[in-house]
């Protein structure tokens, strides 16, 4: 009921409603939501999703939960066959999960924050749209969940931004379904090393290590992410998503089966003494290095 109210209430913020007449076009529809714009260009079937939630689109409750709506939507839309997912905060991708949702709250506020989280993961790991990730800035942890959950990958070739599972570095564990996602992209030893270290790996060693496919210069990234959805979307929709889904299924299934104790994990992890002060550290750390 709480979801619901909450999708209810974000379905309103979300500025269906809002829309001026210049933003509306025939070719290219855009929809303003409070932290994602989303455009979709009809004739080509192909919508991009900016996130633009400043300073650094952290995965916040309300971020979280228009992402699912948004996405959703246009997957209900038979004119929309695929998704670029990219940033309109400049040197920024997403910096992942925000930590305030993570921080001083109450048990249930982090039950309904974690399935937000598992939601968006759902929504995007199993879309039956083409998905490409144009990673035009920095892409830690959760930023990285959603890179990886997308069928393609380009990063902007700057030595200044890097991605990776950095989760233990903030003492926290990065659960099962995200091991389980960078693990179907870079395989298992790899993922070892990366998680055990919380790794972020530059643009460049991204590429080497496969968490990124291709990497492009900054000003390109989003004509590259378009040429290559137009090769995928030459693939017959079908037959492509089959594949996909046979690639995909066993690890959705996965969190799906152990949904509600993944939650119970995440909130008797997240409560715990120790992890809130490893966050609330880190929290200061990140406004000290601003200092
Ligand atoms: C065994 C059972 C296991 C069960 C499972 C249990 C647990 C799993 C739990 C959690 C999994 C979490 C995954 C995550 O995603 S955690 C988030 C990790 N993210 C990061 O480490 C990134 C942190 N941020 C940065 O490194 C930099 O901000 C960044 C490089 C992205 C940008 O740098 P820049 O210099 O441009 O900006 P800053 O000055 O650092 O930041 C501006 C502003 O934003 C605040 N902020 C940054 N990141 C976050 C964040 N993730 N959440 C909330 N707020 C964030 C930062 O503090 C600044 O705020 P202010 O000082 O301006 O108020």
């Amino acid at each position: 009921m709480m979801i619901l109210s909450r999708l209810l209430g974000c379905q309103e913020q979300l500025g269906f409603l809002h829309q001026s007449k210049e933003e509306l076009t025939d070719s290219h529809p855009v929809v303003c939501n409070r932290n994602i714009l989303v455009e979709l260009e009809e004739g080509v079937g192909v919508a991009v999703m900016k996130m633009k939630s400043p300073p650094v689109n952290s995965l916040s409750l309300d971020f979280l939960t228009e992402f699912s709506i948004s996405l959703e939507k246009l997957e209900n839309d038979r004119g929309c066959r695929g998704v670029i997912l990219t940033s309109a905060v400049p040197k920024i991708f997403s910096a992942g999960l925000d930590i305030k949702e993570m921080c001083g709250k109450s048990a249930e506020h982090y039950a309904e924050f974690w399935r937000a989280v598992q939601e968006m993961w759902l929504k995007l790991y199993k879309s039956n749209m083409v998905t490409i990730a144009a990673i035009n800035g920095n892409c830690p942890a959760g930023g990285c969940l959603m890179a990886v959950s997308c069928d393609y990958r380009i990063m902007a070739e700057n030595p200044k931004y890097s991605i990776g599972l950095n989760e233990t570095q903030l003492g926290i564990v990065a659960p099962f379904w995200f091991k389980d996602t960078i693990a179907n992209t870079i395989g298992h030893r790899a993922t070892e090393r990366s998680l055990q270290l919380g790794l972020l790996y530059s643009a460049s060693d991204a590429l080497k290590i496969g968490i990124v496919d291709e990497l492009v210069p900054e000003e390109k990234v989003l004509n590259a992410a378009a040429a290559t959805m137009s090769q995928w979307l030459a693939i017959p929709d079908y037959a492509r998503q089959i594949s996909k889904s046979m690639m995909r299924k066993p690890t959705l299934d996965r969190l799906l089966t152990h949904r509600e104790s993944d939650i119970q994990n995440f909130v008797s992890f997240v409560t715990k003494d120790s992890i809130q002060k490893s966050l609330q550290t880190y929290m200061e750390s990140l406004k000290q290095r601003k200092g």
